[in-house]
């Protein structure tokens, strides 16, 4: 809601209070509107201030409701322009945040004053979206095309001093915005209103307008691969260009539903929910994040392949940095570890892993990923006072492997040889239709950056291949099972990976990170099929989807089934942070319901009945009982299914 306040000196006040942030919901429109209306008819108010509670002016529309249909026609663009058109100053004093709606609602105002530490900007395009009731059109109205591009393709949020340098903000102070803003209004209230309106003022024309668009649609196609928002973004700016504002908020407006309505919306705005849901673990006993302890370190150790290489680097003094951070947020409850490593596998150059011990004699383990000049420091722990750590805190049990790792490998074992196809086959990846293929191929440069004989010890060790191999053992099959030896020849054929300068890929050097696919890999897999008559076949791009991902998706059940993971979301947020999941696509978990789980039920069931020797294509039994409600809602899964005894 918004509450509207008489003050002395003819002004009116307009607070919007929605806790916790402030979003516009039906109601605070309905509340703002309403204030609005009462101010201008009541002929001793002369200015009109508008504020949030609680020191948060507004956090934009409510994202629940774009699930809604009330999203496609808000009626908040109407306002921000009945705003303008006011006979009356509007001032908006502005504390906290002024995001996406919220930052509309400001640039409907006259005047904005805001508060020094205040967050403003249209993070809309990371929701899939566009700030589709004015923001597109009126941002580059204000600041001009170069800078308004930039907030509005990428989301990003700036502080209260460079939104007045662009020219957001009209006065930044270092006390209460709201008690400023009511003076400030006080001393404007018969000045003319015409120069004030954003939407009578023409774009700033630059001389290099075409050109500098192109850059922008080049620039977030490389950024953003597969994601529509940010393009759709930089058309509504340019209708800002190219039309009087009465047609370019048209076009605005038709950009705006069509975002709203594609499924990239759905999937980025569920990944919102699911990473703060997350993050509200709680074990059985009670335990959350905000009551675990925290624990003093004790000792510190750096483990990884190019440690010495590493020392020497200049990322070192950022390592230290790291370390120095960590002790005052590491918190260890009972035996769960809190957190798990978002890596995020791409261009990977360096991986190292530090370890941490506390002094009750608890390690955690800490991934270190280096991507080019960047030093990105990932956790398995929760440090919260660190600005060097980025981290998502979810809770898994002590042997969080079962959750990333096993996860991956069962599945990647099971799809193995359809992986290796794939690898073969450069030329269909770059027409597959579904950037989620791309994490099966990361899964390769990540196998030769760690190492393939790290995964060929320990199958020697478990007695599936080496001198433990009972003799007579047929090469693809461990008892029933379909057994992929293809690794463990790259092997014993010397391809341990990049340190050997070859694996799955050939490299520029031992050690050498230039990667390019290797034609030894296609020869041999000639002569891999002649040697166990396998019939070479065209296996299709479904095919490749389906095996790969439903056999992962099946893996997903079976572990919430079985209380491994505490919820969907849990799985698909680690998806999203460690694994590289395309964000648009929400994680494994929502992607299958987008699919509909009776359709990924009968393609498991299809390959189960086709290749009886690759359990992983066996439907697990969550799946199954899922499945007979038909496609439920993500939501009502764990309902439905039943919550079985928590393992965490
Ligand atoms: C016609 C279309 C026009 C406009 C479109 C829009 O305005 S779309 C919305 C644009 N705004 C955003 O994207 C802001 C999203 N929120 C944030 O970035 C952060 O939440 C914020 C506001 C910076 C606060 O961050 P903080 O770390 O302090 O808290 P947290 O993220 O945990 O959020 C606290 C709770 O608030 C809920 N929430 C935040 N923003 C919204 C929102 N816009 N709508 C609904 N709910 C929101 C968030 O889910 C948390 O709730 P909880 O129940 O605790 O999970």
């Amino acid at each position: 809601m918004a509450e509207y306040l008489r003050l002395p000196h003819s002004l009116a006040l307009i607070r919007i209070r929605n806790p916790p942030v402030n979003a516009i919901s039906p109601a605070v429109l309905y509340g703002i509107k309403e204030g609005l209306q009462k101010a201008v008819s009541d002929h001793t108010v002369k200015a009109i201030v508008i504020s949030g509670a609680d020191g948060k002016f507004c956090a934009g529309v409510d994202i629940h409701v774009f699930s809604t249909p009330w999203s496609s026609d808000t009626g908040l663009g109407d306002l921000v322009d009945e705003m303008q058109r006011n006979k009356k100053p509007v001032v908006a004093a502005i504390e906290g945040m002024a995001l996406g709606g919220g930052l509309e609602l400001a640039l409907g105002s006259h005047y904005r004053i805001a508060h020094v530490q205040t967050e403003t900007g249209f993070p809309e395009v990371t929701l899939g979206i566009l700030p589709g009731a004015r923001g597109t059109q009126l941002l580059p109205r204000l600041i001009g095309i170069p800078a308004a591009l930039d907030l509005i393709t990428s989301g990003r949020c700036i502080l209260a001093g460079e939104a007045f340098k662009l020219g957001i903000l009209d006065k930044v102070v270092n006390s209460d915005p709201l008690e400023k803003g009511i003076k400030f209004a006080r001393t404007i209230l018969d000045q003319p209103l015409e120069c004030r309106r954003i939407m009578n003022k023409t774009v700033p024309n630059v001389p290099n307008m075409d050109a500098i668009f192109s850059e922008v649609f080049a620039k977030v196609r490389k950024q953003y691969p597969g994601y529509i928002a940010p393009e759709t973004c930089i058309r509504a700016v340019q209708a800002s260009v190219k039309h009087p504002y009465e047609v370019g908020i048209k076009e605005e407006k038709e950009l705006a539903v069509y975002l709203v309505e594609s499924g990239q919306a759905r999937a980025l705005q569920y990944a919102f929910f699911a990473e703060r849901n997350a993050n509200k673990w709680s074990t059985p006993s009670g335990v959350s994040w905000k009551t675990a302890s925290v624990r003093p370190i004790s000792l510190v150790g750096v483990l990884g392949k190019h440690v010495g290489e590493f020392l020497d680097s200049p990322h070192l003094h950022m390592v230290r940095a790291a370390i120095y951070l960590v002790p005052s947020g590491v918190k260890f409850c009972g035996k769960h570890i809190a957190v798990l490593a978002p890596l995020i596998l791409i261009q990977v150059h360096e991986l190292f892993i530090l370890c941490v011990r506390t002094g009750d004699g608890n390690f955690f383990f800490f991934f270190f990923v280096v991507l080019g000049p960047e030093l990105r420091t990932y956790t398995l722990s929760h440090s919260t006072s660190s600005q060097l750590i980025e981290m998502e805190n979810i809770l898994v049990p002590r042997g969080w492997g079962e959750v990333v790792s096993t996860f991956l490998t069962i599945s990647n074992n099971g799809t193995m040889n359809i992986h290796v196809q794939v690898l073969c086959r450069h030329t269909v990846f770059s027409s597959l239709r579904d950037s989620i293929y791309v994490i099966y191929i990361r899964n390769f440069r990540v196998s030769d950056l760690a190492g393939l004989d790290v995964g060929w010890k320990g199958r020697k060790g478990q007695g599936l291949t080496g001198p433990a191999l009972p003799p007579g053992t047929p090469a693809r099959k461990r008892g029933n099972i379909r057994y992929c030896p293809i690794p463990d020849i790259l092997c014993e054929s010397g391809r341990f990976g990049q340190k050997t300068g070859k694996g799955w890929y050939q490299y520029d050097k031992p050690l050498g990170r230039i990667h390019k696919p290797d034609p030894w890999l296609s020869k041999f897999l000639s002569q891999y099929r002649e040697t166990y008559h396998i019939e070479p076949r065209v296996i299709s791009q479904d095919e490749i989807l389906e095996r790969c991902l439903y056999a992962l998706i099946n893996e997903a059940f079976r572990i919430l089934g079985e209380g491994i993971a505490a919820s969907p979301e849990h799985i698909d947020v680690i998806y999203l942070h460690g694994y590289g999941w395309p964000r648009y696509r929400g994680g494994p978990m929502f992607y299958a319901s987008t699919v509909g789980l009776s359709t990924i039920l009968e393609k498991l069931q299809k390959y189960y009945r086709q290749n009886p020797d690759i359990p992983q294509l066996e439907p697990s039994n969550y799946l199954k009982k899922l499945a007979a409600h038909g496609n439920p809602p993500l939501k009502e899964w764990q309902r439905l299914a039943g919550t079985p005894s928590s393992k965490l």
